[in-house]
């Protein structure tokens, strides 16, 4: 199958840093996929490169398998939702919408403007201005206001960092379902890893200008590559190992891993992976013990090391008790 977006060995450099270095990448259409990073990593240089608003160094862009990277920003066919929407303040819903309607001939407007509005569950508010609307439904017009321009790729830099922790969930899932609907390919930019985790196909993590890993947010989660990508999608105990079959002994004690690892190795500890009970074969001290509301993360000295574990908000462990605990789910083998 033809990715819709095919991004073949793009590096782009400013002075000394290499804010993208050697990044291929292939979205299938109808993909919502993520580019996931701490800040410096590169993921608006890239963005930016797809957009047409940066230059490549090396490398080249097909969308629709057609070459992109020489043509203009408003001539490749993609739309773009900034993290502060940009919408016309002095013009009403229907105005803004109205505006990137101009290859929609004239009697169809009407119509297509009604679909968009129905689309984004907006209906009934199309005389309002932005400023009489909430973050989430002016977010929701910026991105009816791409859709009427009928892009073949949607970029979303930050789209829901404008949003308070609340309403961000509700307008994401709101926003996925509008997504998914739409059968538009997506890719997405943002740092923070719950919201790539939640609301995308697939994603890819960025370190230093690289793309590190890509795949299903589970998989990228289960299966993390290196310490760096392990501890981007969540905390985790990363610990030295020897495997011997499917386990392994490390300082926390001997553990089970995930197929395929021999001799010295690098494990990763989700705290999920680890449960307290009775008894088990593995002893620790309590070290440190927070409420986290659904939950309790208990720091455990295993051996000589720390590790996180989570537990149910009522289990009774103080820092000082001995506490056994057992394996829920193997150490994953970091590759690297
Ligand atoms: N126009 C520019 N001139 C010089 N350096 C730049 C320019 N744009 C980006 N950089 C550098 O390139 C690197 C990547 O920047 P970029 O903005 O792409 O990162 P990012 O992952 O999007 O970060 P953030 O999440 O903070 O927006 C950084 O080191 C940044 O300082």
């Amino acid at each position: 199958m033809t990715p819709i977006l095919s991004l073949r060995r793009l590096s782009r450099r400013f002075g000394g840093t290499l804010a993208v270095d050697d990044v291929s990448l292939d979205i299938a259409a109808g993909e919502i996929h993520g580019l996931i990073g701490p800040s410096g990593c590169g993921k608006s240089t890239l963005l930016r490169m797809i957009a047409g608003f940066e230059n490549l160094d090396a490398g080249e862009i097909r969308l629709s398998d057609e070459r992109i990277d020489g043509i203009a920003p408003e001539r490749r066919g993609i739309g773009i939702v900034f993290q502060d929407y940009a919408l016309f303040p002095h013009m009403t819903v229907a105005g803004n919408l109205q505006f990137a309607m101009k290859a929609t001939p004239r009697s169809e407007r009407p119509a297509r403007l009604a679909s968009l509005l129905a689309m984004v569950k907006l209906e009934g508010l199309e005389q309002r201005f932005p400023d009489q609307l909430s973050g989430g439904q002016q977010q929701r017009v910026a991105l009816a206001r791409t859709f009427a321009a009928a892009p073949r790729l949607v970029l979303l830099d930050e789209p829901f960092s404008n949003l308070d922790a609340e309403l961000r969930e509700t307008a994401r899932d709101e926003i996925r379902g509008v997504l998914k609907a739409t059968g538009l390919s997506i890719l997405l930019v943002t740092h923070d890893r719950e919201e790539a985790l939640t609301f995308c196909d697939r994603i890819s993590v960025m370190k230093d200008g690289r793309i590190r890993q890509t795949g299903t947010p589970t998989l990228v989660y289960d299966r993390p590559i290196d310490a760096f990508v392990a501890g981007f999608l969540g905390p985790v105990t990363i610990l030295a190992g020897r495997a011997d079959g499917e386990m392994a002994d490390t300082a926390a004690g001997r553990l089970a891993i995930t197929p395929g690892g021999h001799g010295h190795l690098t494990l990763a500890l989700r705290p999920e992976s680890l449960a307290v009970a009775a008894e088990g074969p593995l002893h620790g001290t309590v070290a440190t013990r927070s409420f986290r509301g659904a939950r309790l993360s208990l720091g455990v000295m295993l051996g000589g090391l720390q590790v996180n574990v989570d537990a149910p908000p009522a289990c009774p462990a103080q820092p000082g008790d001995a506490i056994a605990l057992v394996q829920r789910a193997p150490a994953i083998v970091l590759a690297s």
